[in-house]
């Protein structure tokens, strides 16, 4: 079991914070794959879910290399199983996730970002994927999630040099979402958590399930999932206590 490396807490109604504990730099070892999978079973009741750290220049500095170095091609692969297994939960969750970096956010780190759905990053954060330095590739969704939202040509500049990204760059290529003083990425998506908890919810994952579709279909046939998508919500409920609320004047109580 984890020695309790990922804290998780109730930050306000529906918002919780998972936030990464393991000195020096928050390496994605077993502990806080562990840990984060415990954190987020415990934070099965909330709308919205934040990932922070609380090691001082760290996001997370990537998979574990102590512990690579160590390990036969077997292990390696169940690790990264583990690894991959926890930030697809992540961004299949049925809840709204971001990630709050203030620091480095390396290799496994920015993948663990980036399986969030959203990205705040403080002027202190920098982001990166040096796994070719260690004669590897991003094996965690890196070589996918990066250039969908970057694009091919930034992607490969990051990826092929291992280059660090500073945040104010990282923001105004779309790496992250909002770009925010230093030391405040937590606060800020707190703040963020805030304006999204209000909102339905199911409205909000149907969004991410449509925009993320729009990568993979051809665009007739992303049109017809967006209808699809519309309608079943429509049908939900949600789209009814929606307009109720609008036209009673009152905050809408949604699922
Ligand atoms: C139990 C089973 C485990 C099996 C493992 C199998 C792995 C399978 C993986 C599957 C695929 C996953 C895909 C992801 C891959 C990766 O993420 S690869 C790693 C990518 N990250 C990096 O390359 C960053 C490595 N770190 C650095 O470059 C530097 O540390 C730094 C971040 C630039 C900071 O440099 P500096 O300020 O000089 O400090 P350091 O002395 O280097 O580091 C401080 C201490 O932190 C330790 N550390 C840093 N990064 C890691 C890390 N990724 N893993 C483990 N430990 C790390 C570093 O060793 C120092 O520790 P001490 O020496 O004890 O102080």
């Amino acid at each position: 079991m984890s020695d309790n490396v990922v804290a998780r807490r109730s930050a306000a109604a529906g918002i919780d914070v998972c936030t990464l504990k393991r000195p020096p730099a928050n390496a994605l070892g077993l502990p806080i794959i562990e840990g984060l999978q415990a954190a987020l079973d415990e934070a099965a009741d909330a709308k919205v879910v934040v990932i922070s750290s609380e090691v001082p220049g760290f996001f997370a500095a990537g998979a574990d290399i102590k512990h690579m170095s160590t390990v036969d091609a077997k292990s390696f692969t169940e690790y990264g199983d583990k690894l991959r297994g926890v930030l697809d939960r992540l961004a299949a969750a049925d809840k709204i996730t971001i990630a709050a970096v203030d620091g480095l956010a390396l290799g496994g780190g920015l993948e663990l970002a980036m399986a969030c759905a959203l990205r705040v990053g403080s002027a202190s954060a920098k982001f990166g994927l040096p796994e070719v330095k260690l004669g590897l590739i991003p094996g965690a969704g890196g070589t996918q999630r990066l250039p969908r939202l970057v694009g091919r040509g930034r992607a490969l500049d990051i990826m092929l040099t291992g280059r660090q990204v500073p945040a104010e760059e990282a923001h105004a290529m779309g790496l992250i979402d909002r770009l925010v003083p230093a030391g405040t990425a937590e606060k800020a998506a707190l703040e963020l958590a805030a304006e999204l908890v209000t909102a339905s919810l199911p409205a909000q994952r149907a969004v991410i399930r449509t925009v993320d579709a729009a990568f993979d279909l051809p665009l007739d046939q992303g049109f017809r999932y967006e209808v699809e998508q519309e309608q079943e919500l429509f049908e939900s409920g949600e789209a009814r206590e929606g307009l109720t609320a609008f036209l009673e004047k009152r905050p809408p109580k949604f699922a």
